[in-house]
């Protein structure tokens, strides 16, 4: 066990390309994992901000200059030589053409498609975050009536949504079976998951990708079924801490701001938000009186992307 005080603290970088492509680079000999694949980054100096030494690192290692960079995710891992705290940046705009200034390998490399091993053992959920897509759509047949919902959702797949959750409280079980299986077909000509609330036999009868839990159930669960993706709605540190505990695949955050489907909820704000978020090892979608235009505030605030309901699908 490593004292507190111990665990060293590591910026690391995904410098992501617009393609959706980003950046390894393989740790050079003589260092602990000497021929491991990693993020570009390193160790946090006494007294430096995290940002700072992010910076520092990317300009020592590749020669580049960070313009714009967004808080990601915090991942504790214990390793035999060190417990370490890596705080990852998605760095989105960058000055220069990284070089490898310490004579290491790099390679850009796809988030479902890695092509390069062994990668540190602590990196394999940051991969699978980044194959999560920035929307999470949460459909709303109840209100629009399934016609008209099959129809957005069909509309929102052309734009390039990719994720989506299909949660039908009041819905009859023979109607949210037939629902739920049509969404997956259509999602699935698109590349698109779909997640199912709740309900991990429809899940498996429909064919789905996975399950959402509502937060009540999230709490009573001691372990994750066997399912691919396993999503969870989260409104408070306790509730992001069992979701960690669980190792699910992500979690939903809300409400942000003001919601129509939950007017009686007492808000979070931006700020809460970042907070909670700040120290959280698994991607978080916000949620709660978002739009398409409200995703860059979300990346600003430590988000990995947004959900939506009335506003996209
Ligand atoms: N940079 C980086 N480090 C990672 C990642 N994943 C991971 O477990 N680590 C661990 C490995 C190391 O124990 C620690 C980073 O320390 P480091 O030795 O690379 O730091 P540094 O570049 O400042 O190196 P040095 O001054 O000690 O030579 O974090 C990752 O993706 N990127």
């Amino acid at each position: 066990m490593f004292h507190p005080s111990d665990i060293v603290k590591v910026a690391a970088a995904v410098i992501t390309r617009p393609d959706g492509s980003f950046l390894l680079a393989r740790r050079p000999a003589g260092k602990p994992y000497a021929g491991y694949w990693e993020f570009p980054g390193g160790k946090v100096k006494p007294d430096e901000s995290l940002l700072h030494a992010l910076r520092r690192e990317l300009l020592e290692e590749l020669g580049i200059h960070v313009e714009h960079a967004y808080p990601w995710i915090t991942r504790t891992f214990t390793y035999p030589h060190a417990a370490v705290c890596l705080h990852f940046y998605r760095v989105v705009q960058w000055h220069g053409e990284p070089y490898p200034q310490e004579n290491q390998e790099l390679s850009w490399q796809f988030a479902n498609n890695v092509a390069v091993e062994p990668m540190l053992p602590a990196n394999a959920p940051v991969l699978r975050a980044l194959d999560l897509p920035p929307v999470y759509a949460i459909t709303n047949a109840m209100e629009l009536g399934i016609k008209l919902s099959l129809t957005r959702i069909e509309h929102a797949l052309q734009a390039g949504l990719r994720l989506v959750q299909v949660r039908e409280k009041g819905m009859m079980k023979e109607a949210l079976h037939v629902f739920a299986g049509e969404v997956v077909k259509l999602a699935h000509r698109y590349g698109a998951k779909v997640l199912i609330n709740e309900d991990i036999r429809l899940c498996r009868e429909v064919g789905a990708d996975g399950v959402h839990f509502p937060s009540s159930q999230l709490m009573n669960l001691t372990e994750l079924p066997g399912i691919d993706l396993c999503g969870a709605s989260c409104h408070n540190a306790e509730e992001l801490f069992q979701a960690e505990r669980l190792g699910m695949s992500f979690v939903v955050l809300a409400p942000v701001l003001p919601t129509l489907s939950h007017p009686e909820s007492k808000t979070l704000g931006w700020q809460k938000f970042a907070t909670l978020v700040r120290e959280c090892s698994l991607p978080v979608y916000a949620l709660g009186g978002l739009r398409q235009e409200d995703l860059t505030t979300a990346w600003e605030h430590g988000g990995h992307g947004i959900a939506m309901m009335r506003a996209i699908v």
